[in-house]
């Protein structure tokens, strides 16, 4: 993923999804009381998630930092956000073996959307967002695909010789969480290894409806990461043969026309978690909290 243009304008569904949830945790996410909170946004892409949904929760003395493995989209927020107080955007890994000393134990939270399914070292990456967090405490809210139909399409697709070339590494895209019989479970468990003693983890299961072909074939555009590995000249002829195959696995509504809608059933892991636990136990306290931690670990 390094088509930062393109994914600002072709992120409809993350968007939705970011702002849902954002609605909903603001007020359970711990702010200080003095407003000096550091939050990290991991995986923070063209950056109009961070900057339209999380920077409007944050105090006007906080600091934000959006981080991304693209220095591609590093360079494209840091430009396109260039002049905005308090806030600055640089290259993290988060799977990376060791973070970096500036960042290490600087955040009173981290935030994640749509990221984490790219990582296959989940449990390096979970252990790196509970290193980035005061040592005192702090929270995260992550959400990411535990499964997306997206993931079968690419499987098919690498079995056609066209495309084959291009994808023989087709699972290390795929979510490490999408072949999971019980992905709350394992990921609430990873959540323990790594030390975060008290959360909250749910998978939603949603469904998303592209309204119209070129949606859908925009929105695989942003995302597919094969694309940019053959000739541009290819790329239509790749996205009709996408289109195809899902019509085969019958998420197509309507008939076959400019106006086709394509439905995209997928499960979303939304976690909540605190370093320590005498900071779950405040928000225990407080009434209006109380549902968001049914089924608390
Ligand atoms: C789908 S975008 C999400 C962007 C943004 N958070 C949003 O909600 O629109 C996923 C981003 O995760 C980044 N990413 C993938 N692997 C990563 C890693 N190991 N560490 C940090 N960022 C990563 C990609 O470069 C991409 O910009
Ligand atoms: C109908 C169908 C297969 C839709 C898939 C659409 C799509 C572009 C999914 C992308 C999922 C993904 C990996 C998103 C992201 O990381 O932002």
């Amino acid at each position: 993923m390094n088509q930062a243009s393109l994914y600002q304008h072709a992120n409809q569904v993350q968007r939705h999804d970011a702002k849902l949830i954002l609605d909903e945790f603001a007020s359970t996410l711990q702010w200080r009381s003095d407003g000096e909170d550091a939050l990290l946004d991991v995986g923070s892409g063209s950056g109009n998630v961070l900057m339209d949904f999380v920077r409007p929760l944050l105090p006007k003395r906080g600091q934000l930092v959006g981080t991304d493995i693209s220095s591609q989209m590093v360079g494209y927020a840091s430009k396109h956000y260039q002049g905005e107080e308090r806030t600055r955007f640089q290259v993290l890994d988060i799977g990376c073996e060791r973070l970096p000393e500036e960042l290490s134990a600087r955040f009173d939270h981290v935030t994640s959307f749509y990221c984490l399914h790219w990582v296959q070292n989940l449990k390096g990456a979970l252990g790196n967002i509970y290193n980035l967090l005061k040592p005192e405490g702090g929270d995260c809210l992550l959400a990411f695909l535990a499964s997306n139909p997206v993931y079968e399409v690419y499987k098919i697709l690498k079995r056609n010789d066209k495309w084959s070339t291009f994808m023989q590494d087709v699972e290390q895209f795929i979510s490490p969480l999408h072949y999971s019989v019980n992905p709350g479970e394992e990921f609430s468990q990873l959540l323990n290894e790594v030390g975060f003693e008290q959360h909250n983890v749910e998978i939603r299961n949603e469904v998303f409806v592209y309204e119209g072909v070129r949606t859908l074939k925009d929105n695989v555009k942003a995302i597919c990461p094969f694309l940019e590995r053959m000739p541009s000249t290819l790329h239509e002829e790749f996205l009709d043969d996408f289109v195809d195959i899902v019509i085969s696995m019958n998420l197509q509504q309507g008939e076959k026309n400019e106006d086709q809608k394509f439905l995209s059933p997928y499960k979303l892991v939304v976690a909540y978690a605190r370093k320590t636990p005498e900071f779950v136990n405040k928000v225990f306290l407080d009434p209006p909290h109380h549902s968001l931690f049914k089924g608390i670990n």
